[in-house]
């Protein structure tokens, strides 16, 4: 995808893969909005998904990356935002096909799961695969318009 704005967060589980993942977004020459925290207080994961995916979903940002100890209360926490379809990945396939077949606009991670080095791998492959459309369009339409339920 063409770099524009990408939105980041995290809780106090993963400050530290939070900054290393907006430098390397940043060397990448997205425009990145970091939510923090920047001190290493215990913060809630909800708090910090929804607040993630509301700027996705106001098309403030392009996209977003969001980060806790598993990745998976963070991921929850932002596809609970309409228009967020965010897929935890701890493997580059994985962070490749959220992209092609589910058109994810967030990626999540655990900073307890995956090393720095991994992180950065799953990040490049979210950013540089496009979303495949013509079935999957489709099927994407039906999470969207509420047909899974
Ligand atoms: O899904 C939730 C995340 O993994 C949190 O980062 C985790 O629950 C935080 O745990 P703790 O408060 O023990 O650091």
């Amino acid at each position: 995808m063409t770099p524009s704005r990408l939105v980041l967060a995290s809780d106090h589980a993963a400050i530290d893969l939070r900054r290393a993942v907006a430098q390397h977004v940043a060397a990448r020459g997205w425009e990145v909005v970091d939510l923090g925290p920047d001190t290493p207080e215990s913060i809630p994961y909800p708090a910090q998904g929804a607040a993630a995916a509301r700027q996705v979903a106001s098309g403030d940002c392009a996209l977003g990356i969001v980060l806790c100890g598993t990745g998976q209360g963070i991921m929850m926490a932002a596809n609970k935002v309409p228009g967020i379809r965010c897929g935890v990945c701890a493997d580059t396939f994985s962070a490749k096909m959220i992209r092609a077949h589910n058109d994810a606009n967030m990626l999540a991670m655990g900073a307890r799961v995956v090393g720095t080095g991994l992180a950065l791998e799953l990040v490049d492959a979210f950013l540089d695969t496009p979303f495949e459309g013509g079935r999957h369009a489709t099927r994407v339409e039906m999470i969207e318009g509420g047909a899974a339920s």
